[in-house]
């Protein structure tokens, strides 16, 4: 793709059951599809991430705590990305009844694997109203989720103006 026809976000997500993708969809249509290029990371490789100033990427936790199958074969990519200069907001899905002590972990390890690469990370969400036991994708004081939290299991009937409210935090948080 080249520099004119590139859209000023990327955003980048790994589903095995098709949540991800459709929760990217729904971020898509509220932040305006001409503002963004989506990529599933099964097909498009995680360096051309780097091509963009803004970036997004979606990531569902599984079996227990683990990374999603897409995100943990390239994991090894993500070490040779530059990210500096780049801000990166992160979504994230889990099921906090089914894997309460899990929760969206592998959004927590997405988020210090970018953060170590350079990335200004935005779009945290304060955890407040969610019930779980633990959860590697909380900031230090855990008063916060390290990107956007969504519950597709239990709580489906609040993605929407969760994405709502989200997107319009983001877009101020790019500065865009
Ligand atoms: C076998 C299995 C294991 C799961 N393990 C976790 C987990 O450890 N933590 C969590 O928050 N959610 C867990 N989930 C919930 C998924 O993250 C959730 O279903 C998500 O929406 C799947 O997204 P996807 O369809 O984009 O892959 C698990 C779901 C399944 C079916």
């Amino acid at each position: 793709m080249s520099d004119s026809n590139r859209a000023l976000i990327g955003l980048f997500y790994g589903s095995s059951t098709c949540y991800t993708e459709m929760a990217s969809e729904k971020i898509a249509t509220q932040l305006g599809e001409s503002l963004i290029d989506r990529f599933n990371i099964a097909d498009t490789p995680i360096v051309n991430a780097q091509f963009y100033d803004f970036i997004i990427m979606g990531i569902p936790t599984w079996d227990y705590g683990e990374l999603q199958e897409d995100w943990e074969e390239i994991w090894p990519e993500l070490d040779d990305l530059d990210l500096t200069g780049k801000k990166v907001a992160l979504f994230g899905l889990g099921d906090q009844i089914g894997y309460p002590e899990w929760f969206l972990d592998a959004m927590g390890y997405l988020h210090d694997k970018l953060a170590s690469r350079g990335a200004t990370m935005v779009g945290y969400v304060s955890t407040e109203g969610f019930e779980f036991e633990g959860s590697k994708a909380l900031t230090p004081d855990e008063s916060q989720f390290v990107g956007l939290a969504l519950d597709e299991e239990n709580e489906f009937d609040k993605t929407e103006a969760r994405i709502a409210a989200w997107c319009e935090q983001i877009t101020q948080e790019f500065g865009i």
